[in-house]
């Protein structure tokens, strides 16, 4: 089990270039099963989550090379539809398997998937909307067995815009009879990432971005490259960090557009925000101010995956801020890890109320979860003395090497 240690005090500035969006990677590997060719994939983060879905992937009969951050998965081989159960329990995104196997193969067995506790996390989304469209979905014991002779395109109505469940509709759609219509879809930069993924294959999909999707289904798919975007999640990560220890920084492999609702908060706390089309500079204020209220929203409202990171920057704001989180109803531990580090916090429900303290303090901390850690390290980073935080795994999941990243701009932090 890995452990952080940071002393804080130290100003981040510099460059640094994010890496591949986690949430685009994720899915696009379970849609490379669907061409049954090669598929080479450039800007693969490195991260627990990438090697999960590796080992599914070579689990169902995959050929799968990793060179740097390039990666080529050879699904010609494909002899196994059955997902095995602990992978699947390692991560939530498992899930996405089960619309890509479906059109491969057009079976599978899949346990229910894990990943981190931030609440309930149910699928009946993906189920009704995958038996809409002509499966049959038995779920015992835990498990999820799958079939499919022909899925067929058909008109499905989301009650909320899931990622998971809009990504699954997609990937099941491609080879489906006709046309599937996903209204309400989610919206997210990693849809349309998947989107141009499976076009670029000679798949036919359009309206990714917008709340309508429609998928007209092909009969085969071609080999194809593809670079993953930029992750918007860790730019705004770093942009706390320096947010957090009044530093500056330039950061290279991002796409402005996707982190909108993100720096309107930060200007809001005293930033100054400069970008050009592929590059964000953040210049901190001396001191920073409380930001009045965020609430969670799915894109392009303010991310609940930047919820706990902007947090622990409210924490050490001038004022009081409030954070109300609407996607999931349990993404708070973290502040019982930053209330021993001196932070003010009250929970109530799904509101947070942030007061602002002079200063944190170092302190032994739990990562109860992937961005719930990241707000540790930031709070680490911006606290007198040192922070030890334990079970720094989770972090890994979405952040590659953030310690040695956060290094070279300043930080005095290192992995144990
Ligand atoms: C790999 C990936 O892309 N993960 C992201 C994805 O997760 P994920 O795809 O799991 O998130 P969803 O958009 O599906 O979930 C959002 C909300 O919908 C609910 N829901 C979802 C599906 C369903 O069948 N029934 C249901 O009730 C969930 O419990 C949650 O309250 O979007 C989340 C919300 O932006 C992000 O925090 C995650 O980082
Ligand atoms: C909740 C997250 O991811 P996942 O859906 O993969 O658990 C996240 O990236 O913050």
């Amino acid at each position: 089990m890995s452990k952080l240690i940071i002393n804080g005090g130290h100003k981040i500035q510099g460059e640094l270039k994010v890496s591949g969006a986690k949430n685009s990677v994720l899915p696009i590997l379970a849609a490379t099963v669907l061409n049954g060719k090669i598929n080479v994939i450039h800007d693969i983060p490195q991260l627990s989550d990438v090697n999960v879905m590796t080992k599914i992937l070579r689990a169902v009969g995959c050929v799968v090379k990793r060179e740097n951050n390039t990666m080529i998965v050879d699904s010609s081989r494909l002899n196994n539809s059955k997902i095995p159960e602990e992978l699947v329990r390692e991560m939530r995104s498992s899930i996405v398997f089960l619309g890509a196997m479906l059109a491969r193969c057009g079976e599978t067995v899949v346990s229910y998937p894990g990943g981190c506790e931030i609440g309930p996390r149910p699928i009946d989304l993906h189920l009704k909307s995958l038996r809409e469209m002509g499966a049959e979905i038995e779920e015992a014991h835990g498990f999820l067995t799958c079939k499919a002779k022909a899925l067929k395109g058909c008109d499905i109505q989301l009650d909320f815009p899931s990622v998971g469940a809009t990504e699954n509709i997609m990937l099941a759609a491609v080879f489906a009879e006709g046309t599937t219509i996903i209204r309400n879809a989610a919206r997210e930069p990693e849809i349309k990432d998947l989107q141009d993924f499976i076009n670029a294959m000679g798949g036919k999909v359009s309206g990714a971005g917008s709340a309508t999707i429609r998928i007209n289904g092909v009969k085969e798919l071609q080999e194809i490259e593809h670079t993953i975007i930029p992750d918007r999640i860790v730019a705004g990560t770093y942009l706390i960090a320096t947010a957090m220890t009044k530093g500056e920084i330039v950061l290279k492999n991002v796409i402005p557009e996707h982190l909108q609702s993100t720096i309107y908060k930060l200007k809001e706390s005293g930033c100054r925000i400069l970008y050009t089309h592929d590059s964000i500079k953040l210049i901190a204020p001396e001191k920073l101010k409380a930001i009045e209220s965020i609430k969670t929203l799915p894109y392009p409202g303010f991310p609940t995956d930047m919820q706990s990171q902007i947090m622990a920057l409210m924490s050490i704001s001038d004022g009081i801020s409030i954070i109300t989180e609407n996607i999931f109803e349990n993404r708070y531990k973290h502040a019982y890890e930053l209330i021993r580090m001196g932070a003010n916090i009250k929970i109530d429900g799904r509101v947070a109320i942030i007061k602002g303290v002079p200063k944190l303090t170092g302190a032994k901390v739990t990562a109860n979860d992937l961005r719930g850690g990241a707000a540790l390290i930031l709070a680490g980073m911006a606290a007198e003395g040192t922070t030890i935080i334990e079970n720094a795994k989770h972090i890994e999941r979405g952040y590659d090497h953030i310690q040695d990243s956060l290094k070279n701009v300043g930080a005095d932090i290192r992995k144990l």
